[in-house]
């Protein structure tokens, strides 16, 4: 072994033993990371993505991929030329907008991932809510309120759904076989009719269900800001509700940082918000001491 070689093994060694404690915290744990649409950036960002998610499970770790893809789904709509609008953060799904969200989830988004997983050594299998009878969801009941006069509306949001039940029998069987599962938010209600469910709660649901130590949500900024754009470290639950109602939380940040706040009262140990498009966000996140993004903690 040349210098070189031995600088770069020694450097590894010591990355390696510095790792290790984070390893062993997680080992046989389940980690469910949300791979937000706007995560998705590049080929590169991608395969470091991949790559961290195929690195938790040869250390021993049981992840659970979660993904959104909203800007996709947005861009499809747009060739097609159907129109979509948001409220609370939710996309208000008719029977056209669902049958195009299932197949950008469900279809080219879900795949890609399996297969930028699968390029990584590992065993990703693509699946969604329907797949064995995994979860089952209703139609969601959303309210706002106005901010002026304080009157509570309720939100007509066609055919987006809230999981109201989440099998983990698959999920446990594919722990065991040793594969990664990795999931679309779109699930059927009993009756059999497909639902848009937002990418974040579907993740909560996912990782209530199978008592998560670690729930992880990879978005396009650093995490939750302040007025001045300013990033905020820790938020408790409180702080959190009156970001929202004042305004500060806005968006798709609303469903994620709702999501937070359920898993909280679920017992999930850990739920960050972070930045997906810094690469390897998932390994420095979980494997260093320098935790980034939002810590949403009681
Ligand atoms: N207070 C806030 N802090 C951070 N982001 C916010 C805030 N309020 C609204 N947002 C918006 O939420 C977006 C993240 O949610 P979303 O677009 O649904 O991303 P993802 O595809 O990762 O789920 C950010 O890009 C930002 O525009
Ligand atoms: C009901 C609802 O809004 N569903 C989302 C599902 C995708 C999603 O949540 O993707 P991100 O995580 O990338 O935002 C949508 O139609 O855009």
């Amino acid at each position: 072994m040349d210098a070189k070689a031995t600088e770069e093994a020694l450097s590894q060694a010591a990355l390696l033993s510095a790792a290790l404690p984070f390893m062993q915290r997680y080992e046989n744990k389940t980690v469910v990371v949300k791979y937000g649409g706007h995560a998705m950036g590049d080929a590169k960002l991608g395969q470091a993505f991949a790559r961290d998610i195929a690195l938790l499970k040869q250390s021993g770790v049981n992840p659970i991929v979660v993904h959104g893809g909203g800007p996709q789904i947005q861009s499809m709509l747009d060739k097609l030329g159907i129109p979509s609008r948001f409220e609370g953060g939710l996309r208000v799904t008719d029977q056209r907008t669902v049958e195009i969200v299932e197949m950008v989830l469900a279809g080219s988004i879900n795949k890609e991932i399996v297969a930028l997983i699968n390029a990584e050594g590992e065993w990703a299998i693509g699946l969604c809510g329907k797949d064995g009878s995994m979860v089952f969801a209703e139609k969601a009941k959303k309210t706002v309120t106005d901010p002026d006069s304080n009157i509570e509306r309720v939100l007509d949001l066609g055919f987006v759904g809230e999981p109201v039940e989440v099998d983990r029998t698959l999920l446990d069987l594919l722990a065991r076989s040793e594969m990664i599962p990795v999931i679309a938010p779109v699930a059927p209600d009993r009756k059999g009719q497909t639902y848009n469910i937002n990418a974040d709660t579907f993740a909560g649901a996912i990782a209530g269900a199978v008592n998560a130590k670690r729930l992880l949500f990879l978005t396009d900024v650093p995490g939750v800001l302040d007025k001045n754009k300013q990033l905020i470290p820790e938020l408790s639950v409180s702080q959190a509700r009156a970001l929202i109602a004042d305004g500060t939380i806005a968006g798709g940040m609303i469903p994620k940082v709702e999501t937070c706040i359920e898993a909280i009262e679920r017992g999930v140990e850990g739920v960050v918000i972070l930045n997906g498009k810094t690469p390897h966000a998932v390994l420095l996140e979980l494997f260093t001491e320098h935790g980034a993004g939002t810590l949403l903690v009681p």
